[in-house]
């Protein structure tokens, strides 16, 4: 296999990366490939030595808190910033290097802002097919996406001489049915829900068929059941486009539920890149643990290797050694069983410990069931829909495999 890399120059001065694969090569490039990328805002260092890799077809979140550096990774992967070191290339094609920037509207990305997208005097049809060409493939996406105004004809792209209209009214309504909006082309943005505002501006993010979708907390404006409903939405129509995704989003649930892998940043950096379940069940560190979902910081009391001894009992780690000070768990590894009087019972786990019930948030579904412990502490159980009361006392023990955290690993 041998994939080079050339850059010759474009019209505008660009610099224009080229790739050549030999055609012996089984070779696929990465969609995505961002490597060792360091961007700064004056004294403020928005990500330092981040890299990400993403196969076609990859859908991809990118969660952290606020400030963490979310945005800026995108805006360096769509080509709205220079970055200061390190590469982005797309498809196997170079776009970003020090002194090297191809501006958004050649890297073929297609951005879906948080809100307020949509040009609100063009109709959801003109909308959508603002990037296409009167052929009903790619023309003007990437300025389309940027999340700013339509173009300086004011026409939302609807030009070409209409000699193969057809074809990009059919790829309209096809994008319009892929968000769920059939029929709803001549409506005008001000007479849908949020909710339908979003999906447009998907429809128009995929008209192009744009081998990359970013997404930008596309859901944060909407309220929580619209978001559910939107998510599994939204997915259907990235897997039915064959679209690479990235997603951005601080929401945990959102990333978990949708996202092939989880990409978790903090102060600029990446902290743990996973599939949902690995950096659920296996977080790197105490901070990526709480996180990513509720979580018990427990500090072990005794033993070593890969069974320790904690306020909660026993638990077996997957990582111990006679240097570990706390243990990690989630609350559903918490089980319980009404305790008779006697701190006995036959459905116990071993090792199990006396607890009360000190409070109850109950979620519908599940609750979260905080606990008093031996010692005056307290720990989280996750229970099913129909929890203890305050007051009543339970026996409590851990199941499954928990992280241990090294001394001043916290
Ligand atoms: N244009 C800019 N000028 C100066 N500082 C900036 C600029 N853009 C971002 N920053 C700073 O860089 C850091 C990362 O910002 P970024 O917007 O990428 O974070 P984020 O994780 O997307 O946050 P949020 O979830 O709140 O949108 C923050 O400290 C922010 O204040």
């Amino acid at each position: 296999m041998r994939l080079t890399s050339l850059f010759s120059t474009e019209s505008d001065g660009a610099p224009m990366p080229t790739a050549t694969t030999d055609a012996r090569s089984t070779h696929v490039p990465h969609a995505v490939e961002v490597v060792g990328v360091s961007k700064a805002f004056g004294a403020v260092t928005a990500l330092e030595q981040v890299s990400l890799t993403l196969d076609a077809g990859e859908f991809v979140a990118v969660l952290g808190p606020s400030g963490c550096g979310k945005t800026t990774l995108l805006r360096c992967m769509a080509g709205f910033e220079r970055i200061d070191s390190g590469r982005v290339a797309l498809g196997g094609r170079a776009v970003a290097l020090p002194g090297i920037h191809l501006p958004p509207h050649r890297r073929h990305v297609a951005v879906v802002p948080q809100e307020g997208a949509l040009f609100p005097h063009l109709s959801v049809s003109e909308n959508v097919g603002f990037g296409l060409a009167a052929d009903g493939f790619g023309a003007r996406a990437g300025r389309a996406l940027r999340g700013g105004r339509p173009g300086r004809d004011g026409t939302g792209g609807t030009g070409g001489g209409g000699v193969r209209a057809g074809a990009r009214a059919a790829r309209i309504e096809e994008c319009l049915e892929m968000v769920g909006l059939a029929g709803m082309g001549s409506r005008m943005p001000h007479e849908l829900s949020g909710g339908q505002q979003q999906r447009v501006a998907l429809a128009r993010a995929l008209a192009p068929h744009p081998p990359l979708v970013l997404l930008d907390e596309p859901f944060s404006a909407l309220d929580a059941s619209l978001r559910t409903e939107l998510r599994a939405d939204v997915r259907t129509a990235l897997r039915e486009a064959g679209a690479t995704a990235i997603l951005v989003t601080h929401d945990q649930g959102e990333a978990l539920s949708m996202a092939d892998r989880v990409a978790v940043m903090c102060d600029g950096r990446l902290r743990q890149v996973g599939t949902p379940e690995e950096v659920y069940t296996t977080p790197v560190d105490a901070w990526v643990a709480t996180f990513v979902g509720e979580a018990e910081l427990l500090e072990v009391t005794q033993g070593h290797g890969d069974r320790l001894d904690t306020p909660l009992g026993p638990v077996s780690v997957l990582d111990g050694g006679p240097a570990a000070s706390h243990v990690v768990l989630r609350p559903e590894q918490v089980h319980l069983v009404p305790d008779r009087g006697d701190g006995l019972s036959a459905d116990a786990g071993a090792g199990a410990v006396r607890t009360v019930v000190r409070s109850v948030d109950f979620h519908g579904h599940d609750a979260l069931v905080t606990l008093e412990l031996p010692g005056g502490r307290t720990a989280r159980a996750r229970t099913g829909a129909h929890p203890p009361r305050p007051g009543e006392r339970m026996l409590a023990w851990v199941e499954g495999v928990c992280r241990a955290v090294p001394p001043g690993g916290l």
